[in-house]
């Protein structure tokens, strides 16, 4: 679990911080007044960032930064002024990046930036470059925002890295570099990875700026001209990666079911089927529909319901975590058993029967008892919707013979 130490002394600015904070980051925060409170925080818990303000009553000169980067905690700093040497040796000192608090939207900008660099944390990055120098320098930066850096000295190098590895997030890449340049390199992945999958920095050279239009109509996401200033390139690797992050936000929350948090049946239809692309073997489709749901509805009025259908959605998904679980309508759920046929699937679905049965759900403090129905059908690579006409029928069978049955 990520853990992030949020250090300031001034009662209204830790306010804000709170509120902010609690909006915006999943993660744990701890609030600290002092050096001496920051320090007894890290002796504690592990910390993945520090947030903190440079001037305290206990560390005037910033030693609270000095204090957290020296345990190796990423560190972003607050502060009120900034000259060019306080500047510099910030950055020599290896702070992520500041933060001038100089109105509203700088709190509001401080947390985003947290947030931002938490969802960097482990995220894999490349950088092509024929530069030794330049690709080192840039791997330090993107290492300083908690990439996963990994190198290439040239185009080529650069594609073959990428057919291999679907888990890298960000590519910055030169332009003239041997073998491949840069906007060759970008057409060549924009073929199997999309602007919204993978973040492309384009880099060319100072005066060169009829290179950086052309990154960007190759796929590029956006450019930087070198030589870059330290603040340039942060802001815009953060900028862009800020956006692919929208962008997986909207993706994942349109697929969603909101009030279950289980898949919807947009997604169940659209990627279901394709996790079962490459699958030879018999699948078999679970569709569990819960008994005499109107009956709920009835008694504990349509709040008490949807009380009642998260918890079934999430004793179906802790039951069935490795496997993709969907609400497909309003009391429907469905489960995909890939590789699993239907004798080994009717035990699964038997055990999870008699489990639900006999949980204690808990409706409006009250508690009660609610039984499902089910219906199985096994594929094999058929169409998801086939299978689904065959599993509803057995789920009618299960209905009729009485309810909380398999048909
Ligand atoms: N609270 C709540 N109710 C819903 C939701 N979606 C559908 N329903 C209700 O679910 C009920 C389903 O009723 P029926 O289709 O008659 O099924 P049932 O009462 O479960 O009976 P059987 O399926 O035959 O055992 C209807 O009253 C719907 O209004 C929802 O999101 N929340």
């Amino acid at each position: 679990m990520q853990r992030v130490l949020v250090v300031e002394d001034s009662k209204v600015v830790q306010q804000v911080l709170r509120h902010l904070t609690a909006q915006y980051l999943d993660v744990a925060v701890d609030f600290a007044w002092s050096l001496a409170e920051c320090q007894e925080h890290v002796e504690k818990y592990d910390y993945s960032l520090a947030l903190v303000d440079l001037t305290l009553p206990d560390a005037p000169n910033g030693e609270v930064a000095k204090y957290t980067l020296s345990k190796a905690i990423p560190t972003v700093v607050l502060t009120s002024k900034i000259d060019e040497y306080k500047r510099q040796q910030m950055l020599e000192d290896g702070v992520v990046d500041y933060v001038i608090k100089d109105n509203r939207d700088s709190y509001h900008y401080a947390v985003k930036l947290v947030s931002q660099l938490l969802r960097n944390q482990g995220c894999k990055a490349l950088i092509a470059d024929d530069s030794m120098l330049s690709r080192s320098l840039m791997k330090q930066m993107l290492e300083k925002q908690l990439f996963d850096v990994t190198t290439a000295n040239d185009g080529q190098q650069a594609l073959e890295i990428l057919k291999a590895d679907p888990d890298i997030k960000l590519l910055m890449t030169d332009y003239a570099m041997p073998t491949m340049d840069g906007f060759e390199l970008v057409k060549a992945v924009r073929n199997f990875r999309g602007r919204d999958d993978l973040a492309v920095i384009g880099l060319s050279g100072a005066g060169k700026h009829g290179l950086s239009a052309r990154f960007i109509k190759y796929g590029a996401n956006d450019f930087l001209t070198k030589p870059f200033m330290n603040e340039e390139f942060h802001c815009r690797v953060l900028q862009t990666m800020e956006q692919l992050s929208l962008i997986a936000d909207i993706k994942e929350s349109a697929f969603r079911d909101h009030l279950t948090g289980l898949y919807n049946r947009r997604y169940f239809y659209q990627y279901a089927e394709k996790l079962l692309k490459n699958q030879n073997q018999n699948n078999t489709l679970a569709l569990l529909d819960v008994d005499f749901f109107k009956n709920i509805n009835d008694t504990f009025g349509h709040e008490g319901g949807d009380q009642a259908l998260k918890q079934v959605g999430s004793l179906i998904r802790s039951t069935f975590a490795n496997f993709t679980v969907a609400r497909v309508g309003g009391e429907e759920f469905a489960i995909v058993l890939p590789d699993i046929d239907l004798a080994r699937a009717r035990e699964y679905l038997e055990a999870f029967r008699k489990k639900m049965a006999s949980y204690d759900f808990s409706i409006s403090d009250k508690s009660c008892t609610i039984t499902a129905s089910i219906g199985l059908a096994e594929f094999q690579n058929t169409n998801l919707k086939d299978a689904m006409r065959v599993a509803d029928k057995a789920l009618y069978e299960a209905k009729s013979k009485g309810r909380n049955c398999i048909g």
